[in-house]
């Protein structure tokens, strides 16, 4: 007889979607950027979805742990992972990577989990602390449009064009008229900090009380991070990632007068330790596709209570699936000291899952209570998006290479300043 709780297969489906031309320090993101969505089957027909950041290896990795979740229970995820570890252990040796195959898996089992107890995710994480969760305006300077290029035309997009303070300070109106956030980040490291510097401070004007925070993604050296820190003295909840390294923020961290926070420098259990030792961090942005899923997110939550450092969630480029599971982690965090970071607003057009259950209201997401994840797949859509995939050749993110495309004599300089 079948047990129903088994694991029948994992399917894996790489997939394109459309995305803005948003400038980081890197370059600037292309036309289509990619995801992996998996559909774990059960034997009794249950399906537990799960979303993953895209590219060939990535891809690779969750088809071999494909292969050795077959036939395992799906209430014992300590040995999925486990499993899934082994397989991939001799191949990719960092923890870190391993992590992100094992995260999204942990993440389809926990929505079959809930379908099969009639009970949402966040009930398997230990319960709600709160019903909704607040989220950050994820605010970049962009281009009005991709520039025409080999012979495909211009593809714009209803945002415009962001490449002063003033056209980032229309981009918060537009967020907040449309989703009603309430704090705002900027991603900088893509002009020289002056101008980011005036940037945030338009922010501040435009939206007096409301929390910013500043990113540049590790363009800046010491000196110039504790130089922006000073000019910012007051007006930042928190400065993400100025510089490079546990050190480089440990240095800074020395005399900014606000607290610095990453998803860059502590991205792995290995790396609290050094950081907290040295006073690197007073903020962690958590993110559970590579911090080992939603059950380890929840535990590295008690571990920064413990040590007294903040908490705020990280985001990549990412469509429904992880919103609704970044939706109640949040929601199952007592800790949870910032509004989170989402890309949503930026790729919510090409969504894999049926509308109605993830709106923002006031910068908000409810908290889904339909059993699982509480989101359903949108088949039509999940078909549409993998043969785009097929059709686009693009197996990887290249924001640098694209970059070049238009100014070939951009160069990837961290720091930059
Ligand atoms: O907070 C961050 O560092 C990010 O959101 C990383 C992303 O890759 C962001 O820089 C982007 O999408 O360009
Ligand atoms: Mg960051």
């Amino acid at each position: 007889m079948s047990d129903p709780t088994r694991i029948k297969e994992l399917i894996v489906t790489p997939i394109a979607f459309r995305d803005p031309p948003l400038l980081n320090s890197n370059g600037v993101h292309e036309p289509l950027t990619l995801r992996i969505i998996l559909q774990l089957v059960l034997e009794d027909g249950t399906v537990g979805l799960g979303e993953s950041p895209g590219g060939m290896a990535r891809l690779e990795r969750l088809e071999a742990a494909a292969k050795v979740v077959a036939g395992m229970d799906v209430f014992d995820t300590t040995a999925v992972g486990a499993a899934i570890d082994a397989a991939l252990l001799p191949t990719v040796p960092s923890s870190h990577e391993r992590g992100w195959t094992t995260s999204a898996v942990e993440v389809a089992c926990l929505d079959a989990q809930g379908k099969l107890l009639g009970r949402p995710v966040s009930d398997l994480l230990g319960g709600t602390v709160r019903d909704s969760v607040p989220f950050a305006a994820y605010l970049f300077y962009k281009w009005a449009e991709h520039p025409a290029l080999d012979g495909r035309a211009a593809v714009g997009d209803d945002w415009g064009e962001a490449l002063d303070p003033a056209g980032i300070v229309e981009q918060a109106r537009l967020m907040q008229e449309r989703y009603g956030f309430r704090s705002f980040k900027l991603k900088g490291g893509v002009f020289p900090p002056d101008e980011e510097i005036a940037a945030i401070k338009a922010l501040a004007e435009a939206f007096p009380g409301q929390p910013l925070r500043l990113d540049p993604n590790t363009a800046w050296t010491v000196e110039t991070s504790r130089y922006v820190a000073r000019e910012l003295d007051g007006v930042l909840e928190y400065l993400e990632d100025p510089t490079k390294g546990i050190e480089g923020m440990a240095a800074v961290a020395k005399d900014a007068p606000m607290p610095l926070g990453t998803n860059m420098c502590v991205i792995a259990w290995e790396h609290l330790r050094p950081a907290i030792e040295q006073n690197a961090i007073q903020v962690l942005l958590t993110d559970h596709h590579y911090w080992g899923g939603l059950r380890r997110t929840r535990e590295l939550a008690a571990v920064c209570e413990a040590f007294g450092l903040a908490l705020s969630m990280h985001s990549n480029s990412h469509l429904g699936i992880s919103l609704a599971a970044m939706t109640h982690v949040a929601a199952a965090i007592p800790n949870l000291d910032h509004s989170c970071d989402t890309h949503y607003p930026w790729n919510s057009a090409d969504d894999v899952v049926l509308p109605g259950v993830l709106e923002f209201r006031d910068g908000e997401v409810k908290v889904p209570t339909g059993p699982g994840l509480g989101v359903e797949l949108d088949h039509e859509a999940l078909d549409r998006l993998h043969r785009l995939y097929l059709d686009s050749g693009v197996r990887s993110r290249d924001d640098t290479g694209y970059m070049r495309r238009f100014q070939p004599d951009y160069e990837l300089r961290l720091p930059r300043w």
